[in-house]
C-alpha cells in the first residue's frame, strides 16, 4: 500500500498537535484531515500553524469531507464515540488512544472491530509496551511467592489530565491480575484500612506540573523490592507509536489489534 491517508481527531489538543507536527514530516503517511468538535474556537485555522510548525494546508475542521485509510483519535470519551461511528460508517481503520472510556465505549469498540480494523491501546509508547511484557514476566514469576507479593502501581501525569488512574496504570493492573489473580483494588489509602491483603492491587495517581507520563510497578516482598519504572521525556513517543499504528492498521482485516502487534513485541 502507498502511504496511508490519515485523519487526526483531537487535532488541536496536546497530543493532536504533536501528531500533526510529526505526521506532516513523515513520508510514510499522508495527513488528510485535522478534526475537532463542532464548538472548537480555532475551526478553519491551519492545523500546522496551531501545532507550531507553520501552515501545512490542512484546516482544522469539525467534519470529515475527504476519503481516508486510517483515523487516529486522541481526544475525550465523547470524541472517541464520534470517531468510532465515523470509522465504521466510512470503512476507515481506527487507532484508538483516548483513555477514560466507559464500559459502553469499550463495548462499542468491540462491536466496531467486527467491521473495521482497530488498534486500541492506552499507551502507544514502545518503552511502555515493553515494560508491560516485563511486568507480565515478573507477575508470573512471583504468583506463588511464599508470604505473598504486594503489587502497587504509581503513576504521575501533568495537572491537566482529566482521567484517573491513567489508562496505562489500569492496563498494568490487568496484566498483573491475569498472572497473579488479585481480586481487590485500592485507590490511595487513608484512615485505618488495616493490614494490606495480598490479593489487592494499589493504584496511586499523582498529578504534577507538566509531567508527560510516568509509571512504576512495585512488587513488594519481605526483605526485597522490585520496581519496574518507565517514563516519557515528552509526548513524541506516543505520537510516533500512533503513526506506526496507523501505518500498520490501514488496509488490515477487521479485528482488534494491540501495540504489541504493531511493534512486534
Ligand atoms: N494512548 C496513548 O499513547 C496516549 C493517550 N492519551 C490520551 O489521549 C487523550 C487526549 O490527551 P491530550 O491530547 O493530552 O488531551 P487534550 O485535552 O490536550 O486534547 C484533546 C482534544 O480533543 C478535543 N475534543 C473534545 N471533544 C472532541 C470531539 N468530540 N471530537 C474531536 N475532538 C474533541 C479537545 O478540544 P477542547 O480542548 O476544546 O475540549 C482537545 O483539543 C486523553 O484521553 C489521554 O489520556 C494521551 C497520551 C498518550
Ligand atoms: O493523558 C496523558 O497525558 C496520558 N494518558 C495515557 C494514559 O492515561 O495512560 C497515556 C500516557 O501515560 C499519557
Amino acid at each position: 500500500m502507498s502511504a496511508p491517508r490519515v485523519v487526526i481527531s483531537g487535532a488541536a489538543g496536546r497530543m493532536g498537535q504533536r501528531l500533526i507536527a510529526l505526521g506532516h514530516q513523515n513520508p510514510g503517511i499522508e495527513l488528510v484531515a485535522a478534526l475537532e468538535h463542532d464548538g472548537h474556537p480555532r475551526l478553519g485555522e491551519d492545523a500546522g500553524a496551531i501545532a507550531g510548525v507553520g501552515p501545512i494546508g490542512l484546516p482544522l475542521s469539525s467534519k470529515l469531507e475527504v476519503s481516508a485509510d486510517a483515523l487516529i483519535d486522541f481526544s475525550v470519551p465523547a470524541g472517541a464515540d464520534r470517531a468510532i461511528k465515523l470509522c465504521v460508517d466510512n470503512n476507515i481503520a481506527l487507532v484508538m488512544a483516548t483513555t477514560g472510556l466507559t464500559d459502553e465505549h469499550k463495548a462499542a469498540l468491540h462491536e466496531a472491530a467486527k467491521k473495521i480494523a482497530i488498534v486500541w491501546a492506552p499507551s502507544m509508547s514502545l518503552a511502555v509496551n515493553l515494560t508491560m511484557k516485563l511486568t507480565e514476566i515478573a507477575a508470573a514469576s512471583l504468583k506463588d511467592y511464599p508470604g505473598g507479593a504486594d503489587v502497587e502501581i504509581v503513576e504521575r501525569h501533568h495537572r491537566f489530565k482529566e482521567d484517573s488512574p491513567s489508562g496505562t496504570a489500569l492496563k498494568f493492573g490487568e496484566i498483573v491480575k491475569s498472572q497473579m489473580g488479585q481480586t481487590k483494588e485500592a485507590h490511595g489509602r487513608e484512615g485505618r484500612p488495616g493490614e494490606r491483603p495480598h490479593d489487592e492491587i494499589g493504584y496511586h495517581a499523582v498529578r504534577v506540573g507538566d509531567n508527560p507520563g510516568e509509571h512504576t510497578i512495585i512488587f513488594g516482598l519481605l526483605g526485597e523490592t522490585i520496581e519496574l519504572k518507565v517514563g516519557a521525556s515528552n509526548r513524541d513517543c506516543y505520537a510516533n507509536g500512533a503513526l506506526k499504528a496507523a501505518q500498520f492498521v490501514a488496509g488490515k482485516p477487521a479485528g482488534l489489534y494491540t501495540m504489541a502487534d504493531v511493534l512486534g513485541l
